[in-house]
């Protein structure tokens, strides 16, 4: 087993980078279906480069490399404490080299281990089976859709649905409100995996483990198999779209598995994946510990896009682009509205939950006023000259931020947000007040946005950890899309409105 941690480290190293063929496939149909010069086109090519530059650097697709969760099939008499030894020890490696950002976190204190190793981090889930080789699947999800995860008591009443009950109906209806609830914050377009029974735990279990099925594979349940295709074709209907600009795709795939259950319980357990879907596996050689195959690395065959869904070409007018450079005048974020595209050149400050929480309190290190707050937390690696290098650093999911923005939109002169998926009425009301715009980034495109970022002009509050540090950054072209402006305006909340009008068409039954 002298190669496994070799092996271990490789498997997570191309999980974290390399996206597999079928979420590729998945992603690049969604592509052609857009309508070209929308906003969600615009968005899905964004996320196309992102994927193409995280596999030529061999950096993150995304910031957020999420809880790593493994799951080993064992030939029997297999040595299960030298497997999580050699786990433990590549994930230690891959956070020094940065295919990891350091992501564990102690709940009672806040502090960051740096090393992504933590009381039940990683995750290691083992069962035996028969033949004489080890399996090991890994799994990166992301805290953004792990929120965005949901789990369903039947009966119960659904908004927009109605009364839901305890048959394959009212599981339908649970899995179309799992993905309207999901809006964009997941950053959609999304994958998702669905449980049927168990109890609280095994149910949201069974739910993730349908996320190591292939993107173009059919259930083997006929029943199952029509409710995942029903899903597949409705769920879109919602008009969500990438990142909840609204537009034809919302969802990307949805598997779904059922077990027994106990008479009083009956759940519905969603598993909600962004399309930064990173799973990989590996089989290994029991003596070597050297990798005998990949699990999802062939091409798959994908039914073309037929002319219909096919996007048509009729371009929509191009957004007005507006190039800012902070600190920015009142007058020049007033002139915003929702759809302008701002590019940002020059000096912006990452901030994100532990920052917020803590300007509320306290003066903050650096003037803000005019600034540009970026909700990121981004990974950062030393170079050999003891200087920062950004690897990755895309937007994180603002409505976190919700209880603390508009206060401190409001203390500090800030006049700029850039985050994904949107704020609240809050935040919205704040924009207003105070003259400030909120900039959607693309979700996920962590490569994409390191790209704009010219130089790190120091950091504080290392003390919280990278990802929650107050980092300072030089950046060149950096594009966002306003969607809430000072004038009232939220894509968000139009986005919502319109896509819970779109759910109530499937209220009434379906499967009987
Ligand atoms: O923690 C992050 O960087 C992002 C997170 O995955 C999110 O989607 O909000
Ligand atoms: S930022 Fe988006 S793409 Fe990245 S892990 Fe979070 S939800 Fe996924």
């Amino acid at each position: 087993m002298q190669s496994l941690k070799e092996s271990l480290l490789e498997l997570i190293t191309e999980t974290s980078t390399n996206l597999p063929p079928d979420v590729r496939a998945a992603i690049q149909q969604a592509k052609e279906k857009e309508n070209s010069g929308t906003r969600a086109a615009l968005a899905l090519s964004t996320i196309s480069d992102n994927i193409q530059m995280a596999e030529e650097n061999t950096s993150p697709i995304c910031q957020d490399t999420g809880m790593p969760t493994f799951y080993v099939y064992v030939p029997v008499g297999a040595n299960q404490i030298k497997i999580s030894q050699a786990i433990r020890e590549a994930i230690v490696e891959a956070t020094q080299n940065g295919k990891l950002r350091p992501n564990s976190v102690d709940s009672l204190t806040g502090e960051n281990s740096g090393n992504n190793l933590g009381e039940g981090v990683p995750v290691i889930h083992y069962e035996q089976w028969e033949k004489d080789e080890i399996e090991v699947k890994l799994i990166l999800k992301g805290g953004g859709c792990e929120n965005k995860n949901i789990q369903y008591s039947l009966p119960c009443e659904l908004e927009g649905l109605g009364r839901a009950g305890r048959d394959l109906d009212g599981i339908r209806k649970c899995i179309l409100h799992s993905v309207y609830q999901a809006q964009g914050q997941g950053c959609s377009a999304g994958f998702i995996g669905v449980g049927i029974g168990g109890d609280r735990t095994t149910g949201y279990e069974l739910a993730k483990k349908q996320l190591f099925r292939k993107a173009h594979d059919s259930n083997p349940n006929p029943d199952l198999a029509r409710l995942e295709e029903y899903i597949m074709e409705n769920a879109n209907k919602l008009s969500i779209g990438t990142m909840g600009f609204g537009g034809t795709t919302t969802l990307l795939g949805c598997k779904i598995g059922a077990m027994h259950r106990i008479p009083a319980s009956f759940y519905v357990s969603v598993a909600y994946n962004c399309w930064a879907f990173r799973r990989q596996g590996i089989t290994v050689d029991p003596e070597t510990g050297k990798i005998k195959r990949w699990l999802y690395k062939e091409q798959p065959t994908v039914k073309p896009v037929t002319v219909s869904e096919s996007a048509t070409k009729t371009e929509t007018s191009a957004p007005r682009e507006v190039r800012l450079t902070p600190p920015i005048s009142e007058e020049a974020i007033r002139s915003l509205r929702v759809g302008d595209i701002v590019i940002l050149d020059g000096l912006i400050h990452t901030g994100r939950d532990a920052l917020h929480k803590y300007l509320i309190d306290h003066e903050a290190p650096v003037d803000l006023n005019g600034g540009v707050i970026y909700h990121c937390g981004p990974v950062m690696l030393k170079d050999a000259n003891g200087n920062w290098e950004v690897k990755a650093a895309g937007p994180t999911t603002s409505i976190r931020e919700e209880p603390y923005q508009a206060d401190i939109i409001k203390k500090f002169g800030i006049r700029a947000v850039i985050g994904k998926g949107g704020m609240g009425s809050r935040t919205l009301e704040g924009l207003k007040e105070h003259g400030a715009v909120y900039l959607n980034a693309i979700g996920g495109a962590a490569q994409y946005y390191a790209d704009c970022i010219t130089g790190v002009d120091g950091v504080h509050f290392m003390e919280f950890g990278v990802p929650e540090a107050m980092w300072h950054l030089h950046v060149k072209n950096f594009a966002a899309i306003v969607t809430m402006d000072s004038h009232g305006n939220s894509l968000h909340k139009d986005v919502e409105m319109d896509s819970l009008k779109r759910l109530s068409q499937f209220k009434e039954k379906v499967f009987s």
